[in-house]
């Protein structure tokens, strides 16, 4: 039974789905020295943003197939570590979207009522309605910094509020930002009008220390600064200074540049200062989400399922994904047969979508056909998420292509492969009832079927040639299950394809190949 290690707190709704398929042991808080310890047990690790996937433990971690973030933020795992290794990394990318939006909302409103400290007076026996004067949003300018799926939330309950909205996120549409009735400005405007900013962007090394002296200098005195996305996009030295010197008014902050928060000026400043302990994602709700979410993922990949989610799988979003999906294992198939027939060091791999495949997204088959080609040198250990860095450090030059002109079947893909025994091609499509069928080998039509063991020829359409093989597989106790001649002229050049129910034995290619007439013979497995 497969094993998995959940290392955060996570809702127990996920625990129940992987304890389906995987015996779970939750172990929380352990220092890294210990997760690295114990790792190289698990086939499966779950996490959310407490636990450091660092480069050396997913090295330690030599059974993992997949690592799950209960959550949206993967920074605190090691990407292209675990894309070396083939190790797939999912996340949820809209499990708690909400919480995180409301609790952005939460924390505007906290701050323009006074709300944490006014309640701390009170509970001190205080009765303090001047001190904790408030400002209305209604009407007041919100900049929204990063429009994604938590920025668009925020926005659109600001304008139910009645809050005039701007937005900053340089890779979405005008009209994009004005559905969700937004102005698309640039940052300066933004930072100079609005009277709240909140922040919803990823933390990269452009959005690093984005909100820092020079930034707060071209805001207004009144406003004020929402985190809710990432520690380390704020300078946080230079914002308490500005708070301290009444530069603006106010700021709430829920995530820091180091978590948990250390000594930190943030801590000294008082109403105009609002502190909460990464909460955004910390509701009910958006637990079981996450935690369904990402459970359900790895017990998929555990299953050999693919996963819906997954951030190093270029190019298979879970819509593609599914409608390519029977199109996968054609590739997958297809760039295993060429990679044998091509033989040895493969230095190119030609992938055309033909007729209505050309519509679609070529990327993931083209991930699928380099999956397929490379397992013959490195079987399972290459997986859809490392085979294009596997392909790309082996030297294969990978040409994608598209001809939507429609030949015998409506859709089909073909793969030419140059390798150490030169160059081959082979085209497959799939029947309307799914099933795969190779439909030309070097230019050669044929219709066959993958099957384990496979036998192809290149020879001289002539009388006999097919019985001599047959006579000599049956001398070897190789029984032919089906077999299939390709030509395109009669007594030119042919193909012969069989299927055969029993593996080829050793040497028997080169009694094939001195056949009088066969020029070249392949014994593939599929
Ligand atoms: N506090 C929490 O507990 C909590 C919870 C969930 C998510 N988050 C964080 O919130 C952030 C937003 O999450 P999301 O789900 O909305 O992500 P998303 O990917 O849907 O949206 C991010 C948006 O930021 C934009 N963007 C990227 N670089 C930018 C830049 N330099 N300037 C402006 N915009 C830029 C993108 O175009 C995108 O529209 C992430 O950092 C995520 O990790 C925090
Ligand atoms: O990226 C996220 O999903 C949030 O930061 C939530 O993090 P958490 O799961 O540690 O609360």
């Amino acid at each position: 039974m497969s094993k998995v290690l959940v290392s955060d707190p996570i809702d127990s709704a996920g625990i129940d789905i992987l304890s389906q398929v995987a015996q779970v042991s939750v172990q929380t808080k352990l220092p890294p020295e210990e997760l690295v310890k114990i790792i190289p047990e698990y086939d499966a690790l779950m996490v959310r943003s407490g636990t450091r996937v660092t480069q050396e433990v997913i090295d330690a971690g030599t059974h993992l197939k997949i690592i799950g973030r209960a959550g949206v933020g993967v920074d605190n795992i090691d990407i292209p570590a675990a894309t070396r290794r083939g190790i797939v990394v999912v996340n949820s990318p809209e499990g708690n979207t909400t919480a995180a939006a409301e609790h952005a909302i939460a924390l505007m409103m906290a701050l323009s009522r006074c709300i944490p400290d006014a309640n701390h007076s009170v509970k001190e026996n205080r009765w303090e309605r001047k001190k904790f004067m408030g400002s209305e949003v209604y009407k007041k300018t919100l900049g929204v910094v990063g429009l994604g799926k938590i920025g668009s939330h925020v926005a659109s309950v600001a304008k139910a509020m009645g809050m005039k909205l701007l937005a900053y996120d340089p890779f979405i549409t005008a009209e994009r930002a004005e559905q969700l009735g937004c102005r698309l400005v640039d940052l300066d405007f933004l930072f100079q009008e609005a009277d709240y900013i909140t922040l919803h962007i990823p933390r990269t090394p452009e959005t690093t220390n984005l909100i820092n002296a020079e930034s707060i200098g071209k805001m207004k005195p009144t406003a004020r600064i929402i985190n809710c996305s990432r520690g380390g996009i704020i300078d946080e030295a230079a914002l308490a200074v500005a708070l301290e010197k009444g530069q603006i008014a106010g700021a709430a902050l829920d995530v820091f540049e180091t978590e948990p928060l250390g000594e930190s000026p943030l801590r000294d400043l008082g109403a105009n200062m609002i502190l909460t302990p990464h909460l955004g994602a910390s509701t009910e709700e958006a637990q079981v989400n996450v935690a369904v979410d990402v459970a359900e993922q790895i017990r998929d990949v555990l299953l050999g399922l693919p996963a819906r989610s997954a951030v190093n799988i270029p190019g298979l979003n879970p819509n593609v994904l599914e409608q390519l999906k029977p199109y996968l294992q054609l590739a997958e198939t297809l760039g295993n047969l060429v990679g044998q027939i091509a033989g040895g060091r493969i230095d190119k791999l030609e992938v055309r979508l033909q007729g209505d495949l050309a519509t679609n997204q070529s990327q993931p088959l083209v991930v699928a056909s380099l999956k397929g080609l490379l397992s013959n040198a490195l079987r399972e250990r290459v997986n859809y998420v490392n085979a294009s860095i596997e392909a790309k450090e082996r030297g294969i030059r990978v040409i994608e292509t598209k001809d939507a002109s429609v030949g015998d079947y409506s859709g089909s893909l073909h793969l030419s492969a140059r390798g150490s025994l030169g160059e081959h091609s082979v085209t497959g499509a799939l029947l309307s009832d799914g099933e795969i069928r190779i439909t030309n080998l070097d230019g050669f039509p044929i219709n066959v079927p993958p099957s384990n063991y496979m036998l192809f020829t290149l020879h001289r359409d002539m009388p006999g040639i097919i019985g001599r093989i047959g006579m000599l597989l049956g001398n070897f106790n190789v029984n032919i299950a089906s077999m299939q001649v390709g030509r395109k002229i009669v007594r030119g050049n042919a193909v012969m394809a069989l299927s055969l129910d029993d593996p080829l034995p050793d040497g028997i290619l080169q009694e094939i190949t001195g056949i009088p007439g066969i020029g070249d013979a392949y014994t593939v497995n599929l």
